[in-house]
């Protein structure tokens, strides 16, 4: 099943837009998981089966497990939400993008490696850094890709604001990925787009540029983002369209021997105002 079809499926078995975010900090982890080797693989486990039935989305963040080589982890707990929780769409956030000949291994660990529904990857190199993500080699199932269009972090603003000259249209970056993606990038393979929920101004904009495209919305929970306001000015026409992102909010809502239960308290709590329209 392709990423979009993947993505209907999980927003109506959930009721709701939420995705969980997985970092896992071993700093952060209760103490019942101390000196436990394979600590990271079981925190997550238990968040995952805490919070299945009302997330859309988990989106394990790679950089969490190589820190600390826990690569093997990572493809363990991909196979467990694939085996397990299969209405629930995997994404990979690893935020890729190189040449196509390296862009080729990319898509093959997101795809072949983790089994991600969608990977997320960095706009900036181009279309032939895109094309290896959908080449039939790499990906056969329809997985899709998330490209970095308004990042959450306050940094964003140093190029993806910038404003293009007359001769290219006189609109910020982030306008012109939202309208490349639309346009050209969409008929390779199936596409979202990510925009921080901490930019419900330009949330609002990049929805009326893709139309029905879903949208990765990060940065609700401890970056301060609103729930209510990202369904406001980031769902579809038909209430839909996003994939909205708590990462810490949620992991580490207790430090206590009720961590899985704290977690899945704010989940829904956080679910509670994005459930879908539609
Ligand atoms: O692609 C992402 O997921 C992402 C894009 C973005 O613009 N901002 C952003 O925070 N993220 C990721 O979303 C997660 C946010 O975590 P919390 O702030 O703890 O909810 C982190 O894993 C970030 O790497």
């Amino acid at each position: 099943m392709g990423f979009h079809a993947q993505l209907e499926r999980s927003w109506t078995a959930a009721g709701s837009m939420l995705c969980v975010g997985l970092d896992p900090d071993p700093a952060r982890y209760p103490s019942v998981f101390d000196g436990a080797p394979d600590a990271t693989e079981r925190f997550c486990r238990a968040i995952i089966d805490a919070t299945a039935d009302i997330a859309c989305a988990f989106k394990p963040q790679i950089a969490y497990f190589a820190s600390q080589r826990g690569e093997q982890a990572l493809e363990n707990i991909c196979t467990y939400i694939r085996e397990n929780h299969p209405d629930v769409t995997l994404i990979l956030d690893a935020k890729r993008g190189d040449i196509g000949s390296t862009a080729d291994h990319y898509a093959h660990e997101a795809f072949g490696r983790y089994g991600a529904h969608a990977v997320t990857v960095n706009p900036y190199l181009g279309t032939d850094s895109i094309e290896p993500f959908f080449s039939e080699k790499n990906n056969s199932d329809g997985s899709g890709i998330i490209l970095l269009c308004r990042t959450s972090n306050p940094g964003g603003d140093d190029f993806q604001s910038i404003v293009s000259s007359a001769e290219h249209g006189g609109k910020p970056l982030y306008v012109h990925v939202a309208e490349r993606v639309a346009d050209q990038w969409s008929q390779l393979g199936e596409c979202g787009l990510v925009v921080g929920a901490t930019y419900p101004t330009e949330l609002a904009d990049v929805r009326t540029i893709v139309g029905d495209l879903p949208l990765l919305v990060p940065g609700v929970g401890a970056q301060g983002g609103d729930a209510a306001t990202v369904m406001e000015h980031g769902a579809s026409a038909a209430g839909r369209g996003l994939i909205v992102s708590s990462s810490r909010a949620i992991l580490y809502a207790s430090a206590g021997d009720d961590f899985a239960e704290a977690a899945r308290a704010e989940a829904e709590k956080t679910a509670a105002s994005l459930r879908s329209r539609a």
